[in-house]
């Protein structure tokens, strides 16, 4: 539909050649825009809706070469510091984002652009030869994809008119006619669970589970034939227990027919924390290879008559 192709929306990354998000190969399409905030996100640049400026200092020429942001900036947000490099003050800043267009090395940039669902496709298209040979196709990422749900549904009915492979990475966490209509254009579905214990992921994410939980069910139910992954990033100190885990296994259990998979941590997302001026939720620095084999097994265990797959496991049906 012409109105569909028109739809816009905020984008913040476009990741091409992908196998890890979904079936065969893929392209991401990041949207920004987030209902929770995990303390461990790898994306934090996605959380907020808003383009947002970022400063990579380490980039910066210093004053003795460069004050051209300085300058522009309306709202002395943008001061000298002692080594001579600039410092940028958040609290003054109106994000008008002035400097980000003069900083000749891209030490001050702007997160997020805006996209109609034509561009995004046609970045996706690009790549289609890739996508027939291998099962692949479009996945929609961010932050919560859904959180944007106008270009969000756009995107997947518009998708699916091209007859491209549809698949969502979601933490579930929408109103459940947004994930009743998406999944009416889905052919693949990555669903977080990442606590099953409603105050604990209140704590960790900043929203109880009990809206992610419900729609997870309901989702099952009401389309039963559209394939489910449930995933867990496991992650030191919040959720790595077996407790935590054979609680979600059993969640995934009840579901039936369910494959489920859990994610290894990493902190690749941390120097954007530095860049955005915010600081990382998570101290450990680390999950040991072997307790994620461990809570794998474990998982294994409570899917009872779990069939294995190459990364996770599958509840029978
Ligand atoms: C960035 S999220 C975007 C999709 C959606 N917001 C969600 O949480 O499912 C994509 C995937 O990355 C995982 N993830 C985020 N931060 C992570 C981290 N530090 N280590 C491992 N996985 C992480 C999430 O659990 C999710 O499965
Ligand atoms: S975004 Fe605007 S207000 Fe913020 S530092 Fe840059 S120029 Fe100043
Ligand atoms: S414009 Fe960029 S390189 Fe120049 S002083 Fe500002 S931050 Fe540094
Ligand atoms: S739900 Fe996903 S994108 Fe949002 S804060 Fe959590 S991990 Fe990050």
């Amino acid at each position: 539909m012409q109105t569909d192709r028109k739809t816009q929306g905020i984008l913040f990354n476009v990741q091409k050649y992908s196998v890890h998000d979904g079936p065969g190969i893929r392209t991401i399409l990041f949207l920004k825009g987030c209902s929770l905030r995990c303390r461990w996100c790898s994306n934090p640049e996605s959380q907020r809706l808003e383009p947002e400026l970022a400063f990579n200092r380490d980039k910066c020429l210093g004053e003795d070469h460069c004050q051209r942001c300085h300058s522009v900036c309306p709202n002395q947000a943008l001061g000298v510091a002692q080594d001579g490099k600039m410092h940028w003050i958040a609290d003054n800043c109106r994000q008008c984002h002035a400097c980000a267009q003069v900083c000749p090395n891209k030490a001050l940039i702007v997160y997020g652009y805006k996209a109609t669902v034509e561009q995004a496709l046609r970045w996706v298209e690009e790549d289609e030869a890739f996508y027939s040979r291998s099962g692949g196709g479009v996945t929609l990422s961010g932050g919560e994809p859904l959180v944007q749900s106008d270009f969000a549904l756009a995107l997947l009915r518009e998708s699916k008119r091209r007859r491209i492979h549809t698949c969502i990475e979601t933490c579930g966490m929408v109103p459940w006619h947004v994930i009743r209509e998406a999944a009416q254009h889905l052919d693949h579905v990555l669903y977080d669970v990442k606590l099953a214990d409603s105050e604990k992921h209140r704590a960790a994410t900043g929203a109880g589970n009990e809206v992610i939980l419900d729609n997870l069910r309901r989702l099952k139910r009401e389309y039963p034939n559209l394939p489910i992954t449930v995933r867990t990033p496991v992650i030191p100190g919040i959720n790595d227990t077996p407790e935590d885990i054979r609680s979600i296994a059993q969640i995934v259990k009840d579901l039936g027919g369910t494959r489920y998979e859990l994610l290894g941590y990493h902190r690749m997302g941390t120097p954007k924390y530095v860049y955005l001026g915010r600081s990382y939720g998570v101290t450990e620095q680390n999950l040991p290879e072997e307790r994620l084999g461990q809570l794998r097994a474990l998982a294994r265990q409570v899917l009872t008559g779990a069939e294995e797959t190459a990364q996770g496991v599958c509840a029978g049906a």
